[in-house]
């Protein structure tokens, strides 16, 4: 099942310091949780995070998992080349019921990473094949981009912005969540908000919108 993980707040060791480590970490780098690398080495740009303080980072070689007991994580990620240090981990976090991924073991992962279609930070695609082939799912990403653009455009996210702001007012006003929905599809459907936002007037097209919610009866 594909799901969104709500990280904010949330503790997250990621042991080990090479390629893989560079990819789990930039995957949750915005999301507003604290990171702690546990490596004795770290690649370059694990370097630079943590130098831009983005990171934390302890360096050593985790031989018994006393250290990582006393960091009380919510999350595990587990990324060295070392099958038996991983595996450890696995079966440590699965006794504490602690969130953990291995990168070398898909199968007692607690979850995986699809290959992710980004538009604007506002619209995430993903492909994924049930860990049957990632090189397929990169594959089919690249495919999929270029006919993707044709079909997504700035229109869309700008109507996106527009109806998350909306969405809050007409939570706040309109009682049922019967006519929230017919509302937000108005907006949704309304010529003018799509001229104006073709226009480039989004501000002009967020105010008609607020109008519409401001006069629903
Ligand atoms: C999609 C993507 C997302 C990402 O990593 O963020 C991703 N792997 C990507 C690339 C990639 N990974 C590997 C290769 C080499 C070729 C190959 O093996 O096919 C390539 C291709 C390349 O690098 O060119 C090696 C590999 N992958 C896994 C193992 C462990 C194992 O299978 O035991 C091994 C070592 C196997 C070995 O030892 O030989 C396992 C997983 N990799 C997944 C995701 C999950 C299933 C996704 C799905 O079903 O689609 C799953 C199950 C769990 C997970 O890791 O979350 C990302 C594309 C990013 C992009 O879009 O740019
Ligand atoms: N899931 C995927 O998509 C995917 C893709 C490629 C590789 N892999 C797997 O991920 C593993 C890691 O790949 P990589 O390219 O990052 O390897 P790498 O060799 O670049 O990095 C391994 C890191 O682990 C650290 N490390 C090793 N033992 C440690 C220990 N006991 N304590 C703390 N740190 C330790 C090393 O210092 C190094 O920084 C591979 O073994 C492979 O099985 C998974």
């Amino acid at each position: 099942m594909i799901i969104n993980l709500n990280l904010e707040g949330k503790k997250i060791i990621v042991v080990g310091g090479g390629n893989e480590a560079e990819k789990r970490i930039k995957s949750i780098l915005n999301e507003k949780c604290e990171i702690l690398v546990i490596s004795d080495s770290i690649n370059k740009q694990i370097k630079n995070w943590v130098k831009i303080k983005k990171i934390k980072l302890k360096k050593q070689k985790i031989e018994n998992l006393k250290c990582i007991t006393e960091l009380k994580p919510d999350l595990i990620i587990t990324t060295t080349n070392d099958r038996k240090i991983n595996q450890k981990i696995i079966t440590y976090a699965k006794k504490r019921k602690t969130i953990v991924y291995s990168s070398d073991n898909p199968d007692d992962s607690d979850f995986s990473n699809a290959s992710i279609i980004d538009f604007e930070k506002t619209i995430q695609i993903a492909i994924f094949t049930g860990g049957k082939s990632p090189a397929m799912s990169k594959k089919i990403k690249s495919k999929s981009e270029k006919a993707l653009k044709k079909v997504i455009l700035k229109e869309d996210i700008d109507q996106i912005k527009i109806q998350k702001i909306s969405r809050k007012l007409a939570k706040e006003i309109i009682p049922t969540q019967f006519e929230r929905k017919q509302c937000l599809n108005n907006i949704m459907n309304d010529k003018h908000i799509d001229q104006l936002i073709k226009d480039g007037q989004v501000k002009k097209a967020e105010k008609r919108a607020i109008e519409i919610i401001k006069k629903w009866k």
